[in-house]
């Protein structure tokens, strides 16, 4: 069995597999490396051999999970690195070493997957956007801030702003201008968050005409599909990547 970790900066998401194929024994979202230790012990039988994982944390906050599941399970965990070249991909950004690792392995997965020019959209605490071309020439991406983000922002900069998070959900059922505060933001950011989608697609297809395949993943994911009916919406391509970048044999 192997761990997999993708370990962003608001949550880190987990799954168990089973052997080096894609049986996925189980999985989840935690926002600590407390919490994940209380989930894995209720996983009946588990027995893990291998970790890898990817992190955009700190180095320091990093070495300690490692450190952690070394102690408590006994293993190993295999970190994705920066690469310049990997997979056929070629890192688009002048310091290599500075394009996330979230990013450059949702770019492996996608690149891999696709066997073709590739526009992958990243939603979650913070939005981004990485292009692909058909010779797996990465040119590079744009990042900005997810609705999570957004919203908070506008709480803590506003004295008026002010509703709960199943008022929000509600506010979504429709995009129509908001006639309360939750709706008025609700549904801002997720019209910013679709002008942005929108903007990168028409991006897309002025360097590849319709020649090419967009990938969505990230917690937001669903706030956009709609905008994107060719989309291949896949909340696992991360850890697509992560085998790429970490194989085990
Ligand atoms: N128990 C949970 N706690 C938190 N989020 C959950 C939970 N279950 C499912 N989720 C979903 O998982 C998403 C977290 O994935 P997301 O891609 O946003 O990660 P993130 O760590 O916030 O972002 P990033 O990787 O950019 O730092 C949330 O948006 C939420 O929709
Ligand atoms: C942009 C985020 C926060 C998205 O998770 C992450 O990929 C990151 O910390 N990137 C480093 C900066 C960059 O990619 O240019
Ligand atoms: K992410």
């Amino acid at each position: 069995m192997i761990l997999e970790l993708d370990c962003g900066n608001s949550f880190i998401k987990w799954r168990v597999i089973v052997g080096t194929g894609s049986g996925v024994l189980s999985g989840g979202v935690v926002d600590s490396a407390e919490q994940l230790l209380l989930e894995l012990q209720l996983i009946p039988g588990l027995a893990l051999q291998h970790c890898r994982l990817v992190s955009v944390r700190s180095d320091d906050e990093t070495a300690q999970l490692m450190d952690l599941l070394a102690q408590r399970f006994g293993i190993a965990s295999c970190r994705a690195r920066s690469a310049l070249v990997a997979a056929g991909v070629r890192n688009g950004y002048k310091d290599y070493d500075r394009l996330g690792l979230d990013r450059w392995l949702a770019i492996l997965g996608a690149y891999h997957l696709a066997g073709g020019a590739c526009l992958v959209l990243d939603l979650g605490t913070a939005v981004t956007s990485d292009f692909v071309a058909a010779d797996g020439e990465h040119l590079g991406g744009f990042i900005c801030p997810g609705v999570p983000l957004m919203r908070n922002q506008l709480r803590t900069h506003t004295r008026r702003i002010r509703y709960d998070d199943v008022a929000a959900e509600q506010a979504l059922h429709a995009l129509t201008p908001g006639r309360s505060t939750v709706e008025a933001v609700e549904r801002g950011c997720s019209l910013m968050l679709r002008g942005f989608v929108h903007t990168q697609l028409e991006l897309a297809k002025e360097y590849w005409g319709e020649d090419f395949q967009i990938f969505l993943t990230g917690g937001d994911a669903v706030l956009v599909k709609e905008v994107l009916p060719s989309a291949r919406v896949m909340p696992d391509l991360i850890f697509i990547g992560l085998a790429i970048a970490c194989p085990l044999s």
